[in-house]
Formats: structure tokens, sequence, C-alpha cells
């Protein structure tokens, strides 16, 4: 059993006006009375605290709230301090601190913890590190929904469908020596079939759970000089990445974070797309394809009035065609190329380029925002799903009830794996790992 009592900064390191510390274990409550020189406050209620060193000198001022056990994060008693937000008030806590037995949190720990304690189903401490780590609306959405329990209840929803046709299996297995009730089996088939499509339905949701916690991931695509990296540049705010007057400056792939309208966007600018000069010039083209190939949108970009056939050649229904140097344009911009819509821009002037966001939002709308909200939101959801699913599908009551009860057993497991009901070790040490100090 673990009964280390361990501690870490919850808010964010650095200055500030306020960071919140945390302390969980079994010696959370004597290191506040140590700490304060004072009895326990009552549970839950901040009070004001005086902090002394343990040689007695002063520490810092500040609130201390007291969540004995079970009623708290972690299901261990817990302390909160509030303090000035500083290094030196860190450092001087965290000394005083170990020096009463108290150790510095792992990533995780606190998270950790609250699933184990049955506080916390795996699914919910995944949505708090995605709440924390969510960058837009999109993702800040579906971080909540995932906390409120979507998935969990929805995981459960279908264990206990598969309980139910295992009830149904077993019941004929008691009765293996009478006469077989075919209505049994014929429901738990029933069962097993209308839960395989149920899955199924979820599985086709194109990834966009994933998608949306790790970004859409979208690419620029173009000729050299066609103005791929001053596009970049322009929809960063900042110089992200090099722009020249020469051909092939980039090389390596760029990729930028953008809130495109509050949907997570993975941005990458690539290599010119030409026959390369030489060998570095050729991977750069080599992983500019392999970008086109794996993204969710391209932007094929043309520079002024050039229509090179091998930017022609990427654009297929996820592109999205650009011509720019607007501002350097003769006549009026094609209205289309290969059947695509043109959005002409200037990414040296700026003009076009709120239409080309509108554009790119709509195209993430028309993608994303369809259909139910997914529900699998990390690969390891969909991997125990795809279990699940593929235990169904070597289901076949034919074979003998006993081996069909067994595939319902693996299929109960494998969803059991998401929320964690289900051993897990080895998960767990991936998944905690992932959060961060003081979660
Ligand atoms: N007039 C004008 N010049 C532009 C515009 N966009 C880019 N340029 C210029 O075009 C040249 C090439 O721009 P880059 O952004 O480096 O082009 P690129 O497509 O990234 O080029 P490579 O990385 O070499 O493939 C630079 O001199 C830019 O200043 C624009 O909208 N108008
Ligand atoms: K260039
Ligand atoms: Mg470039």
């Amino acid at each position: 059993m673990t009964t280390a009592t361990i501690f870490a900064l919850a808010s964010a390191a650095g200055r500030a006006g306020v960071a919140v510390y945390r302390l969980s274990g079994p010696g959370a409550g004597e290191a506040l009375r140590r700490l304060s020189g004072h009895d326990l406050p009552p549970p839950r209620k901040a009070v004001r605290v005086r902090l002394k060193e343990p040689d007695g000198s002063d520490l810092d001022d500040g609130l201390a709230l007291w969540f004995p056990a079970p009623h708290s994060f972690t299901g261990e008693d817990v302390v909160e301090l509030h303090l000035h937000g500083g290094r030196a008030v860190a450092q001087a806590l965290a000394g005083a601190l170990r020096v009463l037995g108290l150790r510095p949190a792992e990533p995780g720990e606190f998270s950790r913890r609250a699933f184990l304690n049955g506080k916390l189903d795996l699914t919910r401490a995944e949505a708090i590190a995605d709440l924390v780590d969510a960058e837009t609306e999109a993702q800040r959405r579906q971080a909540l929904r995932q906390m409120d329990g979507q998935l969990a209840w929805l995981t459960e929803q279908w264990r206990s469908r598969l309980i139910t046709a295992l009830a149904h299996l077993e019941a004929v297995i008691d009765f293996s020596d009478e006469d077989i009730p075919d209505h049994l089996l014929e429901q738990a088939r029933d069962e097993v079939t209308a839960l395989a499509r149920d899955l199924e339905r979820h599985l086709a949701d194109g990834h966009r759970g994933e998608r949306l916690r790790d970004g859409i991931h979208m690419a620029i695509l173009g000729a050299p000089n066609a103005g791929k990296s001053s596009l970049l540049n322009r929809l960063a705010g900042r110089d992200a990445a090099i722009v020249s007057a020469q051909a092939g400056t980039t090389r390596d792939v760029i990729e930028i974070h953008l809130d495109l309208k509050g949907w997570p966007v993975v941005l990458a600018d690539t290599a010119g797309l030409r026959e390369a000069a030489c060998e570095i010039e050729a991977e750069g083209v080599r992983r500019a394809l392999a970008r086109a190939e794996a993204a969710d949108l391209k932007l094929a970009v043309f520079g002024g009035g050039e229509v090179d056939a091998a930017t022609r050649h990427v654009i297929d229904g996820a592109t999205v065609v650009v011509v720019n140097k607007l501002d350097l344009l003769a006549g009026p911009p094609p209205a289309e190329i290969d059947g695509r819509p043109v959005v002409a821009l200037s990414a040296r002037t700026g003009e076009g380029v709120e239409r080309l966001l509108d554009l790119l939002a709509g195209e993430v709308e028309a993608r994303f925002a369809v259909g139910t909200a997914p529900v699998l939101t990390r690969a390891r959801h969909r991997a125990a799903v795809e279990d699940c699913r593929a235990a169904l599908g070597r289901f076949d009551p034919g074979l003998g009830p006993e081996l069909a009860a067994e595939d319902l057993r693996l299929a109960a497991s494998a969803l059991g794996r998401i929320t964690g009901r289900v051993n897990v070790d080895e998960v767990l040490d991936v998944i905690f790992h992932e959060f961060c100090i003081g979660k």
C-alpha cells in the first residue's frame, strides 16, 4: 500500500499573486499542524495561517484548507495552501515539507491516487488533463463532456448489455442436458448484433474526437516561392518560418498551432514542390508530400498567375485552393482551378486572409461538427472498442455456448479497460505520466 504523503504546486510555476499547493496522504494533516502551529481548521473552510519553517522562522502568510479523507480530490487527507506565488516561497515550503517527511509528487500522482481510491474513472482523469491542456473552445467542450461522464456512461451501457447477453448464454449452459431453449440463444445473438452495430457507429466517427484533442492537421503545399511560409507567418501572426526570395528556402516541415475560430489546428508549412536541386531538398519534398497525405485539409498555394503541375497534382476534395500575391496580379484571379473555388489573397498585405480563415473554418465545421459529438477521444479508447468489436465478431453460439460466452467475457473486459474497471496496471503508467506535476 502506498502511504507516502506527497506535495506539489497545483497552480502554474513562476511569479504570481497566489500559488496553490496541494498535500495528499496520511501525513497531510500533521504537516499543516506543524507548519501553522495550530490545530486543524474545520473541514473545507479557508482559514488564515502564518506558516513557520521547522526551525520556527517565518515562511509565509496565506490560506489553508483541510479536506479530511475520503472527501477530497484524491480520497486521502488533503491540505491545500494558498501562498504567495514566487520561487523563494516555493523553495522554502518544499524544504519545510521534506523535513516533515513529505516528498514531491510525480506527474499525475494526485489523479492516479484519485483513480485508485475510486474517486475518478480513467476517462474522467483523462478529461481533467485534457481540460487543463485545452487551447480552444472545441477542445474545452469536448473535455467537459468527457468529464461529465459521456464516455464512461456509454461504456458502462455497452458493458451491461454484454452482461445481459452473457446471462442468457449462461442460462443456456445450465440447460445443456435438457432441451436447448433456442429463444435464449437467439436473444443473445440479437443483443450482440445490435451492440456490434452500435460500436461500429462510434468507431466510424472519422476520428473526430482524437483530432479535436490533438489538433486538426492542415498542410500548406505549393511551388517554391509561392509564398507558403509567408502565408504561415501571416496566419500565425509571427515569423515562425524563414521567408526569402530564394526558391527552396523551406526544407523541413514547420508546424504552428492555431485557434481557428474555436477549432484547434496544427498548420504545417512545407518545402516547395519541384524537381529537387539537391538531396536535402528532395528529402524536403518527400516530407511535404507525406504531410499532404496525412493532413485532414490541404492548402494548395499558387504564387500569382502561375499554376504549376506539381501543386495541381495534390488538389482533391479536401483541398482549399489559394492564389497568393494578389497585390502583384495584373488582372482578376481565376475563379477556380481544377474545379475548386479559389481564394485570392496577399500574404504580404493581408488582403483576403480573413476570407481564407472563414473558408477553412467552414471546411472544418463541415467535417468535424457533424452528427453527434464524438466520444472516443484517444487512440486508447478506440483500441479497446476495436478489441471489443473483434471479440463480438468471433461470437458464434453455433460453436457451443461455452466458447461464445468466453468471447463475450473478452469483449466486456476490453470495454472495462476504458474506464479502468478491469485490471489495467500496465496502462496506468502510460496514462498518468503524460499528466503534469500537481495534477
Ligand atoms: N508581393 C508579394 N510577395 C510575396 C507575397 N507572399 C510572399 N511573397 C514573397 O515571395 C517570396 C517567397 O516567399 P516565401 O514565403 O519564402 O515562399 P515559399 O513558398 O515559402 O518558398 P519556399 O520555402 O522556397 O518553397 C518572398 O520574397 C516573399 O516576400 C505576397 O503576397 N505578395
Ligand atoms: K522562398
Ligand atoms: Mg517556405
